[in-house]
């Protein structure tokens, strides 16, 4: 068994977390050179499983089980294919308990927002096996009378994943639902500090009836030599990506030999703007929804608040009011609103950025302090008398620190909002409908929230411009990124 008492005594199905690593069809609780790793819990440095540290003997017959099962997956309807989804949703709902509690556990969050990821990771599963039916193509009117011009959509063949650490669930299922749906076959390389919520899911998509070899999910600590299998090998047509931007340069470059097909949500850099106007409670509330969920360790978490003249003292002592209010704890405890940081170096990226900002003229008007609880726990902060020379104006922080800078005008703050080589989440709050549209089309970001911090969902399309990425996940355009379009000229037709 895989998963220690440590995590089984929290479960009602002790085999959801799978038996090792999933690859080619079979649980492996050994690799080919019997090396593992531990799985700990960031809140007390318990281990909670010992896992397979998988080389790349598995990863290639994971790619090769995958090109052959591809080929008969391709070939079944979209209902076929959609009724399996379907399977596989309901099944992450009805144990979207214990998938939370081993999402907790492995990765900190607090489980109610653990289990709203599941919930968010199956909606993509629904929605993708939905979609799957709406793979259309084109009838074009012929160029010549004897022409007809068909255009048709077909799967990309293997794709190679490779997935973070901050939502092990949802960013699996975002990549997985769409490339199933579309008759893609895909390998999985998931964070090494969070394999088991992919291996549950792989757990559960066995049990909904997905042919073998469709699926793997490889775990191993050397991520790079994965991504060079991915690169290297020309039966994966495709290279999906979520996690930081240098990294997702690295795997560009490696992509770059055989020109592979690639899809990159990476870092962010999120300006949340409050203007004068705004309705300044429901910005508190979307400031609250924005930076302190999942302990500020999101790609859309608000990076930089800017806050107009006007109303700056009055956010800045409402917000500081009410994240006083925030529980830090173990996540798995009732009330938890805050878990622990990931790892050592996210505590110390959070330090590094409060006392750079500190040494620059900031004020700490809440927080700023390792928490009493020790460990990978950390104070949420607010900062005020922020500028732009600050670290934290131009690094993701990545930790739940709000850093608080003041505006004069529209014309300045959009400029100081599009200042960054990142482009995916921006937020702002405003009630002046004109002032709204014209903010909304001046700011550089892929995604745009309008008077709320919460913008994720299936049915929009998730993605970056910049360096923040390329592609989108979710909603009807996220098929498009795991299908080729094919051109047939029908000549003759007379
Ligand atoms: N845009 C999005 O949707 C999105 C979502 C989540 C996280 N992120 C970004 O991810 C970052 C935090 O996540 P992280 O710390 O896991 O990112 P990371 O880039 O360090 O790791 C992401 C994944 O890449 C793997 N990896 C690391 N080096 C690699 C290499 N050389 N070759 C192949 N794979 C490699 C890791 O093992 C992990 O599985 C932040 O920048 C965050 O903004 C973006
Ligand atoms: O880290 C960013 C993920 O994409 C999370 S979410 O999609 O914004 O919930």
């Amino acid at each position: 068994m895989a998963i220690t008492d440590k995590l089984a005594d929290h479960l009602k199905d002790k085999t959801l977390a799978g038996a090792g690593a999933f690859v080619a069809g079979t649980w492996r609780e050994q690799s080919a050179d019997g090396k593992t790793f531990d799985v700990t819990n960031p809140a007390n440095g318990a281990v909670i499983a010992t896992l397979p540290n998988c080389g790349r003997t598995e990863v290639d017959q994971a790619i090769a089980a995958a090109h052959e099962a591809q080929k008969s997956w391709a070939k079944k309807t979209a209902k076929e294919r959609a009724s399996i989804l379907r399977a596989l949703y309901d099944l992450m709902v009805e144990n979207a308990d214990d998938l939370a509690t081993i999402l907790t556990m492995e990765m900190g969050k607090p489980w109610a927002e653990a289990r709203g990821e599941i919930l968010y990771g199956a909606s993509f599963v629904e929605w993708f096996g939905e979609e799957a039916k709406r793979m259309y193509g084109d009838m074009i009117p012929g160029h010549q009378t004897d022409k007809r011009i068909m255009v048709i959509r077909q799967p990309v063949g293997v794709v190679g994943a490779i997935t973070p650490w901050n939502f092990p669930n949802a960013m699996l299922a975002r990549k997985m639902a769409p490339a199933l749906a579309s008759g893609c076959a895909m390998v999985c390389k998931p964070a090494q500090m969070t394999p088991l919520s992919a291996l549950a899911i792989a757990c559960l998509a066995e049990r909904a009836g997905l042919p073998a070899g469709l699926l793997s999910v490889v775990t191993a600590t050397s991520s790079s030599m994965v991504g060079k299998a991915f690169s290297e090998d020309d039966r994966v047509r495709k290279i999906t990506f979520t996690g930081s931007t240098e990294v997702g340069r690295i795997l560009m470059r490696q992509g770059a030999d055989q020109i592979k097909k690639m899809s990159l949500e990476l870092g962010g850099n999120a300006p949340f703007m409050v203007f004068d106007d705004a309705d300044l409670d429901a910005a508190v509330e979307g400031a609250i929804a924005s930076k302190y969920r999942n302990a500020g360790q999101t790609c859309v978490c608000a990076n930089r608040l800017y806050v107009q003249s006007g109303v700056y003292d009055e956010f800045a002592e409402k917000l500081a009011r009410r994240v006083a209010e925030l529980t830090v704890g173990d996540g798995m405890a009732e009330g938890t609103d805050i878990g622990p940081l990931v790892d050592e170096a996210a505590v110390e990226k959070v330090k590094d950025h409060i006392e750079d900002a500190v040494s620059k003229g900031a004020e700490i008007r809440l927080g700023g302090e390792h928490h009493e609880k020790g460990g990978l726990f950390f104070q949420p902060t607010v900062l005020t008398g922020v500028t732009p020379e600050m670290k934290c104006a131009r690094e993701e922080t990545f930790g739940p620190v709000a850093p608080l800078f003041r505006f004069e005008s529209e014309e300045d703050v959009i400029a100081m909002a599009n200042d960054t080589e990142f482009g995916l989440a921006s937020y702002f709050f405003s009630r002046d409908l004109a002032k709204v549209f014209r903010v909304a089309e001046a700011l550089e970001y892929g995604i745009v929230g309008v008077n709320t911090g919460l913008i994720s969902t299936e049915v929009a399309p998730f993605g970056g411009i910049k360096q923040s990425g390329t592609g989108r996940e979710g909603s009807k355009y996220g098929l498009e990124d795991y299908t080729e379009l094919k051109y047939i000229c029908l000549g003759g037709i007379e």
